[in-house]
């Protein structure tokens, strides 16, 4: 995989959406993650359009749910022709085996969620009451997903070298969490700026609102891809 930048598409609507996109020369090619917010509001054809605009797709859907359901519902994006999905690791075994079955015959990857960004090590404890320590977790969560066939997992950039060396140098780690040195946090809290994803080995970065809500976001997206791959 191409040491990427994917943008996330978290906006309202699909106006908001291609408004957005249009400010791209006609030539750029942009990998783009569609979420539960895009998806739910516009579905399959949403997809559709975008991969007929030739761009790069990442469905981050999470899927998370009986093995037979998730293999059923993989069956059914694999006919999709999107580069990326997402389950949740936390699944188990069985469940990240499944969806594997499910896309095969597709040249879709399939990463498995660690432990969301937006969690950290308070959060894991108190509320989730998960005894270990956090990078414990995500490396444990990383190792059952490369064991039963994901091709990747999402972390946080600060995990990756924990996650490469528990599996293989070639799995992937796409990393969400980014964060410029001047960008507001918000709700995630294990967060890296571009360059440090870069430095600790991360394959992709995912980064929504820095860009999108940013007041120039052509030049956001030109300034972090600029810093990420120095
Ligand atoms: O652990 C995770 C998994 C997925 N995400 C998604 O990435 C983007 C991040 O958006 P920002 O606006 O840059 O925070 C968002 O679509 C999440 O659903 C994640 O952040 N963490």
């Amino acid at each position: 995989m191409d040491k990427l930048v994917i943008v996330a598409l978290d906006f309202a609507d699909d106006f908001e959406c291609i408004n957005f996109l249009n400010q791209f020369p006609k030539n750029q090619s942009l990998f783009l993650k569609i979420g539960l917010e895009m998806f739910c509001q516009y579905g399959y054809p949403f997809v559709k359009r975008l991969r007929e605009r030739g761009y790069n797709i990442f469905l981050d859907l999470k899927l998370h749910d009986i093995p037979n359901t998730v293999k059923r519902t993989c069956q059914m994006i694999a006919k999709w022709d999107v580069q990326l999905l997402t389950i949740h690791a936390s699944g188990g075994a069985e469940m990240i085996a499944a969806a594997k079955e499910g896309l095969s015959g597709s040249n879709t990857k399939l990463l498995a969620v660690t432990q969301l960004t937006s969690l950290g090590q308070v959060e894991l404890s108190n509320e989730l009451q998960v005894s270990l320590p956090s990078q414990d977790y995500v490396t444990r969560l990383a190792k059952l997903a490369f064991n039963n066939g994901a091709d990747g997992v999402i972390s946080s950039a600060l995990e990756v070298p924990m996650i490469k060396e528990a599996t293989s140098e070639e799995f992937l780690c796409v990393t969400p969490g980014i964060r410029p040195k001047s960008a507001q946090v918000g709700d995630q809290k294990r967060v890296a700026t571009p360059s440090q994803a870069r430095k600790l080995g991360s394959d992709a970065i995912v980064v929504g609102r820095p860009i999108t809500q940013a007041k120039d976001e052509y030049n956001a997206y030109v300034n972090i891809e600029k810093e990420w791959s120095k």
